[in-house]
């Protein structure tokens, strides 16, 4: 895989930036840029000569743990005074060797086409996106499933493969983890993951430097298509009608597409032949965690990192029940909490999981802990954000402006809470457990489709916090 040193760097200060105070992450690590990178020794610059001892004292540490947990590996880091407040440029990209992980293919790199399209290369797939470590649970089961069976048998399973879903839920592992099996079996494929972003500008470029015909035949050449994020593409006809032929091109040639969204096909806003296109194959959506899967997740990043953490089950719990949205939030309260742990020299225990990264809601969470937010609070606050109130939730009424409330506060309860279905129920009037499980199906399928309701839930979910 090949990544510059300012593309490590910047990973690792993006999540080093949620784990510091502000100010400190400003004062001493916002000014750094990368150097170089070579071998295991990462070497950063900074412009102040008073941070090159501070910043190696204090955050070193830190910034490795960061390191290791992104990349697999332990960067030795050296911070230097680079004066003038500039920075040395960052050489171009230099060679990682593959992480050590559960039999990851080594990153395919694409031999140069006879006459390569300017910036048009095979991107590398990142070598943690394998099956071996995602985490099946009923969130992304029919995802899961179908992305071994395209992996199994390409362009015949499922033509194309389309995953939907919100951010931070696993779209880009799966896909990654269908080039990775690939190459792992047949080797001389050519596998390329690209975002539709991307994909516009090779696109822009080669109509402007006039090399189409190079950046046709280098797409139309591929035996595996990966394409993220296929949204981006709304409102740009041209890309569109060009992707419209590069998918005809390669679906004909029985190459294998797999596309992600945030959203399913008929709400992407693309044109309606790309739209029917997409639902030719198989269309699988991927939601958020439920609490056991968020649980599962943890324990595999515990033992996949060896993380050292004293009483891990109330640990995971704690951090299952507090960071409910993404697998994305999850990693970065892992990280947080590595981050915390090193620069206060502390083990990493619930004490240390409660201070670094607060609670969301209360321990207790059937009845809400004081100070904490209850299931009932959930409740009412969904009710006055819909203008109603907690009375009419409960009520026996099914007319809409009720039930859209009334299922989006089972969900937010669902989600925030360890509460059996049927003690759920019992907040909104006696409902049964099969009215809560209905309840929160149709509020993840809206959210997948509806971009009102998702911002309304994810307000209310951070006025909640
Ligand atoms: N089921 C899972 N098991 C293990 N790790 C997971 C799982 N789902 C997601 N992750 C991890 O969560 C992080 C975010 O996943 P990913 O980038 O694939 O999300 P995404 O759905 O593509 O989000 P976005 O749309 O924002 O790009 C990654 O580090 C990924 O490895």
């Amino acid at each position: 895989m090949e990544l510059t040193a300012g593309e490590i760097w910047s990973r690792i200060l993006e999540s080093a930036e949620t784990a510091l105070p502000e100010q400190a992450f400003r004062t001493w690590l916002a000014p750094t840029q990368a150097v170089a990178v070579s071998n295991d020794l990462l070497v950063v610059a900074t412009p102040n000569p008073f941070a090159v001892d501070w910043v190696e004292e204090k955050y070193a540490e830190m910034l490795t743990r960061i390191g290791e947990h992104l990349f697999g590996r332990r960067f030795t880091l050296s911070v230097q005074f680079q004066g003038n407040g500039k920075a040395a440029p960052v050489p171009a990209a230099i060679e990682i060797p593959p992480t050590p992980v559960p039999a990851p293919a080594a990153p395919r790199v694409e031999p140069a086409p006879a006459n390569p399209t300017p910036g048009a290369s095979l991107a590398p797939l990142n070598p943690r996106y394998v099956f071996p470590r995602f985490v099946v649970g009923s969130n992304n089961e029919l995802a899961s499933a179908a992305a071994h069976a395209v992996a199994e048998a390409p362009a015949r399973a499922y033509n194309p493969l389309f995953i939907y879903g919100g951010v931070g839920l696993g779209k880009t592992h799966l896909m990654h983890a269908i080039g990775h099996a690939m190459l792992e079996r047949e080797p001389h494929k050519r596998v390329l993951y690209i975002s539709s972003e991307r994909f516009t500008n090779e696109l822009v470029s080669a109509i402007q430097e006039g090399t189409m015909a190079d950046f046709r035949r280098h797409y139309r050449q591929i035996d595996l298509l990966l394409v993220d994020d296929i949204q981006f593409l709304e409102g740009k006809e041209r890309t569109q009608e060009e992707f419209f032929h590069t998918f005809n091109a390669l679906h004909d040639a029985q190459r294998q597409i797999v596309l992600t969204s945030d959203r399913p096909p008929n709400a992407t806003g693309l044109e309606d032949r790309l739209v029917s296109r997409f639902e030719w194959g198989l269309v699988a959506d991927i939601k958020a965690p439920d609490f056991e899967t968020r649980i599962a997740i943890l324990r595999r990043k515990v033992e996949e990192d060896k993380l050292e953490i004293h009483d891990v089950d109330d640990v995971l719990t704690f951090i299952a029940r507090n960071r409910t949205s993404s697998v994305r939030e999850i990693e970065g309260a892992v990280i947080k909490l590595l981050a915390y742990s090193s620069l206060t020299r502390r083990p990493i225990d619930l004490a240390l999981a409660r201070e670094a990264l607060g609670s969301v809601i209360g321990t207790e969470m059937a009845g809400g802990a004081p100070g904490g937010i209850s299931p009932e609070r959930v409740r009412d606050r969904v009710a006055q954000a819909w203008g109603t109130t907690s009375e009419a939730l409960q009520s026996k009424k099914r007319t809409k402006d009720l039930t859209i409330p009334r299922q989006v506060a089972m969900y937010l309860i669902k989600e925030m809470f360890d509460l059996a279905l049927v003690d759920i129920g019992k907040l909104f009037g006696g409902r049964d457990h099969s009215t809560v499980i209905h309840s929160v199906s149709k509020v993840e399928d809206d959210l997948a489709g509806d971009a009102d309701l998702r911002r309304r839930v994810d307000e209310l979910r951070a006025a909640l916090r």
